[in-house]
């Protein structure tokens, strides 16, 4: 790690945002720790891909502020990266896969570009791939590809959203696995949106559950299974299922099962 590698932490205080006469984010305020990974997850429509945006700097807020390592942001921050679901418009079809993840380095120097991308290449597991194209690789594939380009200039932040949703479920279980890999490697920060609650409660040391729009936070959940985390043993964890169980009836506004009572899959029919 270098030293413009030092994990950011990001504060978001009395964010809104309204569209109109929609408004799609009534009042969030809440901490992404740094050298954590903090997973957002809401209804649909609550307002995800919107904070992200603000987050991101790429729209601004129409209160309330986002602070990364206590500077207000304006505009995309250095040190941030952003990885989206759908990779097939995030590459460049027609540029090879080392000039995909060297492109937001183009302006330094050629040596240290290839040096920087060789190294994002490997932490993805895909040395020796670097004269494919996009095109000529699974979706999967392409994914890493996309998480190279953002570890190639080294965030302090890595902002994905919904990044496997375009992926089938061993990728997805695959992908989510190196994603933990290079964050205990790299000890950046990671904030991750999913509609997916095995995925929130399996990657986060923090959950940060929005209410449908417009939205606030339902609750921000610490989840302190071990790591590192194993896709057979954390999910057999009665603690993991405890967890999915309560971010699915907060997301389903259910109440709490007394001790003992019958499953939440009964609750949910009956
Ligand atoms: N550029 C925009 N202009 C107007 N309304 C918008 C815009 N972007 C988002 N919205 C509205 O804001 C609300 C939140 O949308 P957003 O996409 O952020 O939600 P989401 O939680 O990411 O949804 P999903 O889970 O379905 O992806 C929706 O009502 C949407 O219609």
């Amino acid at each position: 790690m270098t030293d413009n590698q030092i994990p950011a932490e990001l504060v978001m205080t009395g964010i809104a945002k309204v569209y109109g006469t929609n408004r799609a984010i009534d009042d969030i305020s809440a901490t992404v720790p740094a050298g954590q990974v903090t997973v957002i997850v809401g209804p649909s429509g609550a307002g995800k891909t919107t904070l992200l945006r603000i987050i991101c700097g790429l729209d601004a807020p129409t209160s309330g502020q986002v602070h990364f390592d206590g500077a207000p942001i304006d505009g995309v921050p250095d040190g941030l990266a952003m990885v989206f679901q759908d990779y097939s418009r995030s590459l460049f079809p027609w540029l090879r896969v080392e000039a995909n993840v060297g492109f937001p380095l183009r302006r330094i120097d050629k040596k240290l570009r290839r040096s920087r991308v060789m190294e994002a290449l490997e932490a993805v597991g895909l040395a020796g791939k670097e004269h494919l194209y996009p095109w000529e690789m699974s979706g999967g594939m392409q994914q890493r590809v996309a998480i190279a380009r953002a570890l190639a200039c080294h965030p302090r932040l890595l902002v994905m959203d919904e990044p496997y949703a375009s992926v089938d479920a061993q990728t997805r279980a695959e992908l989510e696995d190196l994603l933990l890999t290079i964050q205990a490697t790299m000890k950046i920060t990671v904030l991750v949106v999913t509609h997916d609650i095995d995925e929130s409660v399996y990657l986060a040391d923090n959950i940060i559950v929005l209410s449908k729009a417009p939205s606030r936070v339902s609750e921000e959940i610490p989840v302190r299974l071990a790591r590192p985390r194993d896709q057979i043993t954390t999910k057999e964890d009665a603690e993991f299922i405890r967890l999915r169980a309560h971010v699915l009836r907060l997301l389903r506004n259910i109440p709490e099962a007394p001790t003992g009572a019958g499953s939440l899959a009964a609750k949910v029919t009956a």
